[in-house]
């Protein structure tokens, strides 16, 4: 805040204090939630949520019943602050496990979605899609053979890209532009933010609901296709922005 006051002439491009709202998994998604957007493309959401704090694990089974939140549970850690231990994530299929766990966390809902996820990269007012692979869906069957708490690998982080894979089509689908411009634009202005990504993915019972499960601040561009082109045009848009302001100015 002190530099950008005694240096008008720098554009910061997104504030630190925008940029910490991301860093903790509960505010993260809090926008999403609240815009609740839903429109003839689709709606999407936020899967069903609860955030463990108390060091108590014993108290979470209670928590969850509590909360009304289904099994299986995708346990994050509370903080995304880039280190390791924070995308240490696992599974918890039964109640009993769940003592295993290590608070502070959020606790999420596991939606199946037919092992396919959508990474939307926002960069201004740009959109690149780019599909990956994802976890496999959880059968009512495995639900109730499986007990305990798994570490979930990092299958999206593969090198493995979904872009060219032999597909079912009703898992493939990149999610409606139109929807997806809408959730940008909204995000953008409650974020305060103009470059980051959205984890969505699409409810594999129904082909119109969609959930983002986890937005990035400036992601690792490199894996995302023409990216040299969209930055471009980017910084482009901003030099006229100032220029403008500039003519503006001194008319
Ligand atoms: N609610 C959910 N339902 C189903 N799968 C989920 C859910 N949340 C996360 N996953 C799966 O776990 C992966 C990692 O989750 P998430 O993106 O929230 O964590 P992360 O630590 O930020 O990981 P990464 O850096 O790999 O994106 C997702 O890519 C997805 O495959
Ligand atoms: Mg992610």
């Amino acid at each position: 805040m002190d530099y950008r006051q005694a240096h008008p002439e720098v554009t910061v491009l997104d504030p630190p204090d925008a940029i910490q709202h991301l860093r903790n998994r509960q505010s993260m998604l809090q926008d999403v939630a609240d815009i609740n957007l839903s429109n003839s493309y689709g709606r999407v959401g936020v899967p069903k949520q609860l955030v463990i704090t108390s060091d108590d694990a014993s108290s979470i089974p209670d928590a969850v019943t509590q909360a009304g939140i289904k099994l299986p549970l995708v346990a994050k850690p509370l903080l995304a602050d880039g280190s390791s231990k924070s995308h240490e994530l696992s599974i918890a299929y039964d109640p009993e496990s769940l003592q295993k766990l290590d608070p502070p966390l959020v606790l999420q809902e596991f939606v199946n979605h037919g092992g396919v996820m959508f990474k939307v990269y926002i960069i201004g007012e740009a959109i690149k899609v780019v599909r990956r692979f994802s976890l496999p869906d959880v059968s009512k069957r495995e639900l109730t053979k499986n007990s305990g708490v798994f570490p979930v690998p990092r299958v999206s982080c593969a090198a493995a890209s979904a872009e060219d894979a032999d597909l079912d089509p009703r898992v493939a689908e990149i999610p409606p532009y139109p929807l997806l411009e809408r959730l940008a634009k909204e995000l953008r202005r409650r974020l305060g933010l103009h470059l980051f990504n959205l984890d969505i993915i699409r409810d594999h019972g129904n082909p119109d609901r969609f959930y983002v499960i986890d937005i990035n601040y400036f992601p690792g561009y490199g894996k995302m296709p023409e990216y040299e082109y969209m930055f471009t045009d980017f910084f482009l848009s901003l030099g006229q922005r100032k220029y403008k302001k500039y003519a503006l100015a001194s008319c």
